[in-house]
């Protein structure tokens, strides 16, 4: 039984007075309801610290980036080590926006995650087609070329401490989520086809694969009952209390 995971990706969004109440509630929930699921907030890096310290704990802080280099000249970037000595242990990693704006690759995807696993950080691998790839039938395709790169280094036993995450291009800040069988097919084609050869039915049946892609308090039931995803990587609806403790019930009746 894969125990189901609720993770808030902020992106560039609040200032610290708003950050701080939406941490403090969202401490307060967990620690009301003390949830199965794990609950992962991961705000922008000038506030993990600070997270950190509201965070007592049932919920974890994470970054939305890593730097693929280890320490040094490497002006603007963040890492491991960095994120590791603040006791930050958790980091989305190759995002689509990071794609589209910063033109990050699989192969360097591929090397974030190795860093990350190399300082102690556990990964959430994005994932995802454009709307054009879906209509020209191609999503599973780039789906398995960006995992088969990013992951082509991690040995099986890290694999199963790491967490997938699609999230369809086109249905991310849109209102346009996949349906859930869209979204299961998916998700079931990532587990039987991509993780499955790469790291044994073991690894594959392990590791947690979240949904991303305008999640919200309406939709998340139908969405966390599909039998291979294991929660959501959510956006928008994480930046609004009620909204993403409504997410977190329903991922404990799922
Ligand atoms: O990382 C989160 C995703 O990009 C989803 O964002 P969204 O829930 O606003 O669509």
């Amino acid at each position: 039984m894969r125990r189901k995971i609720v993770a808030g990706n902020w992106k560039m969004n609040l200032s610290w007075d708003e950050a701080k109440s939406l941490l403090l509630g969202i401490n307060n929930f967990v620690n009301r309801h003390k949830p199965e699921s794990k609950v992962i907030v991961c705000p922008p890096f000038p506030f993990l610290d600070r997270a950190n310290d509201i965070f007592i704990g049932h919920a974890s802080v994470g970054a939305q980036n890593i730097s693929e280099f280890e320490n040094g000249a490497y002006t603007g970037e963040i890492s491991g080590s960095i994120l590791n000595s603040i006791g930050v242990h958790y980091t989305i990693v190759g995002h689509s926006e990071r794609r589209k704006y910063f033109h990050e690759t699989n192969e360097q995807i591929g090397e974030k995650v190795a860093m990350a696993i190399k300082k102690g950080i556990k990964t959430i691998v994005c994932c995802g087609e454009t709307g054009e790839e879906r209509e020209s039938g191609n999503q599973n395709n780039v789906v398995k070329e960006q995992l088969d790169v990013a992951l082509k280094n991690i040995s099986p036993e890290d694999m199963v401490r790491q967490i997938i995450a699609y999230e369809p291009v086109w249905a991310i800040g849109t209102g346009q989520t996949a349906s859930p069988s869209q979204a299961q097919e998916m998700h079931a084609f990532i587990r039987n086809e991509v993780l499955e050869p790469l790291f044994g039915a073991d690894v594959a049946n392990e590791v947690r694969i979240l949904y991303g892609g305008s999640v919200n308090s309406g939709n998340a039931d139908d969405l966390f009952s599909q039998p291979d995803i294991d929660g959501g990587l959510i956006g928008g609806a994480s930046l609004k209390l009620d909204d993403f403790t409504s997410i977190i019930h329903a991922a404990e009746r799922n």
